[in-house]
């Protein structure tokens, strides 16, 4: 696979786009099926590098996989190789996403062991485990750290139920905790849990296998163990985060775009976010309509104060949509400060929009302050490196709305995150190749 995206920007886009199966959702899902010997369909799979590899991972520990299609699996995980989780290229490949981390919930649940090499994903800050980890214990379970090698080895003859409050509403780390708890003895209370659609998707296909999980959708979740959970059928949501990429897509190239099945009910306050920013939409059925615009208009707060948009856990603002938000708001008219509370390093991206020429002040690594141009000049494309899948995309809808050819290196980043990406920009009337 080619490793840069060369695009010419100021075209104006049209017409309709599919959003892809949720990526976030897929991994939580694609770790359960390790709960079951028997067979477990899952539809609506995202077709990219990060997925793709999650299911090569399960081939790899001895699930057997039936591919039906791009988009529909069949899993069954009737025999698992622990001694290929021993070797160098389990701990590899599991380094190379987030994703990975959550297959020890299910293994310590099933086996009584697992091991969490030390996981990938984004390069974005600090993301610790130790929500995972804590969890875990409560459950019974001993873990051991490997400084050598950074692996953590967990063990447990039979997990039992506890009550625990999590330090913080950890994504991955409470799907990991819920996994395990399913096959814990007694009952569980997960109190400060995260409670995306992610986590109501996974807690919805573990009751469909047997498990009894009450308080879905709250932070507050009650798990009464069971002994076995069997097989199901799971369709993965829209993918939020792709869906909020498109509509900031339109805004900034002003094309009018229609947002196939978007899941409308699932996107919680997102919507709103981008209407902050003076961008309209219309909600036609499940799709979301996104008229040319020549000109949007930042809102302020009631008394008149800049406007923050800042991510907080579900269901505020997920921090997976903020780079966008930012690069969106480089054209609007007014200003706006982005606060990124959760992750250090993951506003860094704006030097290129500068280079770009767009007007930013990084006040600290948290946050920035966008000083929207209103359209008094295009931004200029120029050759950048995509350094975290967001800020990828962030920097690709910039490099489609600029004036001139700018070369996006690193697209691994965009790619493990984006179906077809080019593709689909393409249909849309984007200038975009992969050289
Ligand atoms: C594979 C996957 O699903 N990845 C998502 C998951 O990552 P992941 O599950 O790794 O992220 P966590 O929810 O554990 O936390 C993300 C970061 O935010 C910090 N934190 C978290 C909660 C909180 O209330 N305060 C706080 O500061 C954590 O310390 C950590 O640095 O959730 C993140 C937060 O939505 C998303 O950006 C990632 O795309
Ligand atoms: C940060 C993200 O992914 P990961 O957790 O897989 O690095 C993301 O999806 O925005």
């Amino acid at each position: 696979m080619s490793s840069a995206f060369e695009v010419r920007g100021g075209q104006r886009l049209s017409g309709e786009i599919i959003p892809q199966g949720a990526k976030n959702e897929a991994l939580q899902i694609i770790s359960a099926v390790l709960l079951t010997p028997e067979k477990v369909v899952i539809h609506n799979i995202p077709d990219i590098l990060d997925v793709n590899l999650m299911i090569e991972l399960l081939g790899d520990m001895g699930v057997k996989l039936n591919r039906i299609s791009r988009s529909v699996c069949e899993f069954q995980a009737d025999e698992v190789d622990f001694e290929y989780m021993h070797s160098p290229e389990f701990k590899k490949k599991t380094g190379k996403l987030r994703g990975s981390v959550m297959f020890a919930g299910p293994l310590l649940a099933r086996f009584g062991k697992a091991f969490i090499p030390k996981p990938g994903g984004d390069k974005i800050g600090r993301r610790r485990l130790d929500t995972h980890i804590i969890g875990f214990e409560k459950l019974g379970a001993k873990f051991v750290y490997e400084t050598g090698d950074n692996y953590f080895r967990l063990e447990s003859e039979q997990l039992k139920g506890a009550y625990m409050l999590l330090d913080e509403p950890s994504v991955t780390g409470t799907a990991n905790i819920v996994m395990a708890a399913v096959m814990a003895k007694g009952t569980t209370t997960i109190y400060n849990a995260a409670c995306e659609p992610y986590l109501q998707q996974l807690c919805k296909m573990l009751n469909g296998m047997g498990a009894k999980i009450s308080g879905v959708g709250s932070n507050l979740l009650t798990i009464e163990g069971v002994t076995y959970l069997g097989g199901c059928e799971h369709t993965m949501l829209p993918d939020m985060i792709e869906i909020g990429s498109f509509i900031g897509l339109a805004a900034m190239t002003q094309s009018e775009i229609t947002i196939k099945n978007a899941g409308i009910q699932h996107l919680g306050i997102i919507p709103e976010k981008f209407q902050q920013l003076g961008i309209q939409m219309e909600f036609r059925g499940d799709d979301i309509y996104i008229p040319s615009q020549e000109q949007y208009e930042i809102q302020t707060f009631i008394d008149g104060s800049i406007l923050t948009i800042s991510d907080h856990p579900w269901p505020g603002f997920t921090p997976d949509l903020l780079s966008i938000v930012l690069v969106v708001a480089t054209q609007a008219k007014g200003s706006v400060l982005v606060h990124q509370k959760m992750f250090e390093s993951r506003l860094f991206f704006v030097d290129k929009l500068i280079d770009m020429g767009a007007q930013i002040i990084l006040c600290d690594p948290h946050r920035a302050a966008v000083i929207g141009l209103n359209r008094t000049h295009e931004l200029r494309g120029i050759t950048m490196t995509s350094p975290d899948i967001r800020a990828g995309v962030s920097l690709l809808i910039a490099a489609l709305s600029a004036e001139g050819k700018s070369t996006i290196h690193n697209i691994d980043q965009i790619d493990r995150g984006y179906q077809y990406i080019d593709e689909r920009l393409r249909n849309l009337g984007a200038d975009i190749k992969r050289v």
